[in-house]
């Protein structure tokens, strides 16, 4: 017997372990490339990511995917395809196909499975539910509070916010003296109050304190950087179950329950109790009533894990992805001194440094008091749009036609923004920031009336930093709010030196980390003297 064991561990050492499962895996590839429906349509995009979805495996963990994928468009055209199940698509007239496609139960196509890997309990996650026909009732129950009109009733929440945030930069950098400022960490600060403020009616008092409170956005940071890695490991999701990547993350998540609902001395529970009772108009009291509407949709669900998930989805946009936009558009303002300048002439002739929703809202309502501003938001969200990947959706029965190509069932489709952005549909020099576009005309085409087309209507319609269709951000208005507010106050508060440029990275979202920068206090009739 103990012949036999150690002849069979002599035979099946490491090594060979190794040698068997790399041949294993190679013969399994190769069958999937050989026998892929895929492989006779022959689709443009490098042999490697037909083969294996390492190819871009490998370029999610350098941290440039989002770069890689505007490459390979320049290279192989408008539709590649870039792992063995994954088609990308930069042609802004398949978007409709992607994103509104009416199949047999008129419905649209569904998220691509991936969008599992953030789903750990049993009830709706918006961003990642897969399901047309849940998504659509979870939109119909709480739409309208992220509506334009649902966000006026919050003006004065979003305003104490902004207020906070200046008297924070001013207490904790001007008056202290400090070298310089990380505006990266700011930004996440305000959009963490100003989500608490939003949900509870109570912000996290970050920017007042000048730190993260109970570690809870760096614990976001790590939600969203385990997120943000595994959703793009194929084996994640037959590797885990929900359980088990809710248990990766559960201390993650408790650190920010206990800092956005202060729950000291009181159960979770017992909070949003008392939230519902005293302040029925905050998102926590609204998210409560949509959620025992959705409740037929989700039977094993449980309220307080319903509540606390949409409060998740509200964090998430907010202070995971909104603080890059907030970075990426003081950026670019910043590195372009005459588009600054045309800004702060804008916001001078208002009179005033606090800019209302009333100047801007509708976004693109007639009465508009602030276009210069709000096309320079537009035009950094266009070349550097904060979330990097490519809204993967799953092709159903029957498959898709995308150009010359039938993308089978099962198949993942979807447009990244970056290359689709970068595309010469937004003309010749797509890939430079130049805010002045979204005020010219089409060289070609004109409008109902006859007259030359506004480049405005033309582009905005595949300008897609929020998405599009069925499944576009929830937040885009609070978010979009967000930044005029923060932007136009910014300006006339402060005059800002770039210590450090923010250095982009792909992770989910693409990360603006370390933008560095050294404020001055504009005095009081300076911000006139500015122009
Ligand atoms: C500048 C900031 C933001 C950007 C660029 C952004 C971008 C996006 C994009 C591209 C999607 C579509 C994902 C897909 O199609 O697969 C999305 C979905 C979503 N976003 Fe945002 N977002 C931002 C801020 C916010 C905020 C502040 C919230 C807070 C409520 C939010 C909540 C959501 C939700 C709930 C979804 C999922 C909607 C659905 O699948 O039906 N986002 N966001």
């Amino acid at each position: 017997m103990s012949n036999l064991f150690n002849t069979i561990s002599t035979i099946v050492t490491i090594p060979t372990l190794l040698l068997f499962s790399l041949v294993a895996v190679t013969i399994h590839k190769t069958h999937r490339y050989f026998t892929s429906p895929l492989r006779h349509q022959q689709i443009p995009g490098p042999l490697l990511a037909k083969f294996t979805t390492v190819y871009s495996l490998y370029y999610v963990l350098r941290r440039n995917w989002h770069l890689k994928m505007i490459d390979l468009h320049t290279q192989y055209g408008p539709i590649v395809q870039v792992s063995p199940h994954e088609v990308l698509v930069n042609d802004p007239k398949y978007r409709d196909v992607i994103y509104s496609f009416a199949s047999k139960d008129k419905s649209f196509l569904p998220k691509a499975k991936m969008f599992e890997t953030g789903k750990i309990n049993n009830d709706l996650s918006f961003i990642f539910e897969r399901s047309p026909q849940a998504a659509r009732a979870g939109r119909k129950e709480l739409g309208h509070i992220y509506s334009e009109a649902g966000l006026r009733l919050f003006e004065v929440d979003f305003d104490q916010c902004v207020e906070d945030l200046i008297t924070g930069l001013k207490n904790h950098h001007i008056e202290a003296g400090t070298e310089s400022t990380n505006l990266t960490k700011w930004m996440q600060f305000f959009n963490f109050d100003l989500a608490t403020r939003l949900a509870t009616g109570e912000s996290a008092g970050f920017c007042l304190a000048g730190k993260d409170l109970g570690s809870a956005n760096s614990a976001l940071r790590i939600i969203m950087d385990v997120v943000g890695t595994l959703f793009f490991v194929p084996v994640t999701l037959s590797i885990t179950t929900a359980w088990v990547r809710k248990m990766l993350l559960n201390r993650q998540l408790e650190q920010i329950w206990a800092t956005s609902f202060d729950t000291k001395g009181s159960t979770k529970e017992a909070r949003l109790e008392e939230i519902r009772m005293n302040k029925p108009g905050y998102l926590l009291a609204r998210f409560w009533q949509a959620q025992e509407k959705l409740r037929r949709l989700y039977t094993t669900g449980n309220e307080t894990e319903g509540i606390t998930t949409h409060m998740f989805n509200l964090i998430a946009g907010a202070v995971g992805v909104a603080p890059q936009a907030h970075i990426s558009i003081l950026d670019h303002l910043l590195a372009s001194p005459p588009v600054l300048q045309k800004c702060i002439t804008e916001l001078n002739a208002m009179g005033t440094t606090t800019v209302s929703m009333a100047d801007y809202f509708p976004f693109d309502g007639p009465q508009q008091r602030l276009p210069y501003l709000q096309a320079c938001i537009k035009e950094s969200l266009r070349i550097a749009p904060p979330l990097g990947f490519s809204l993967l959706r799953e092709a159903p029965e029957g498959g898709v036609r995308i150009g010359e190509f039938h993308i089978p069932k099962g198949v993942d489709i979807g447009m990244a923004a970056g290359p689709v952005h970068h595309s010469t549909f937004f003309g010749p020099d797509a890939s430079l920031y130049r805010p002045s576009r979204w005020f010219e005309t089409h060289p070609s085409l004109l409008n109902l009336e006859g007259e030359p087309l506004e480049m405005k209507r033309f582009i905005e319609r595949n300008w897609i930093p929020f998405g599009a269709g069925a499944r576009m951000c929830l937040g885009r208005h609070l978010a979009q709010n967000a930044l005029m507010k923060v932007t136009g106050r910014m300006l006339a508060e402060f005059e800002i030196e770039v210590v450090s440029r923010p250095k982009g990275w792909f992770g989910f979202v693409v990360h603006q980390d370390g933008f560095l920068v050294r404020l001055k206090r504009r005095r009081d009739g300076d911000f006139a003297v500015a122009m």
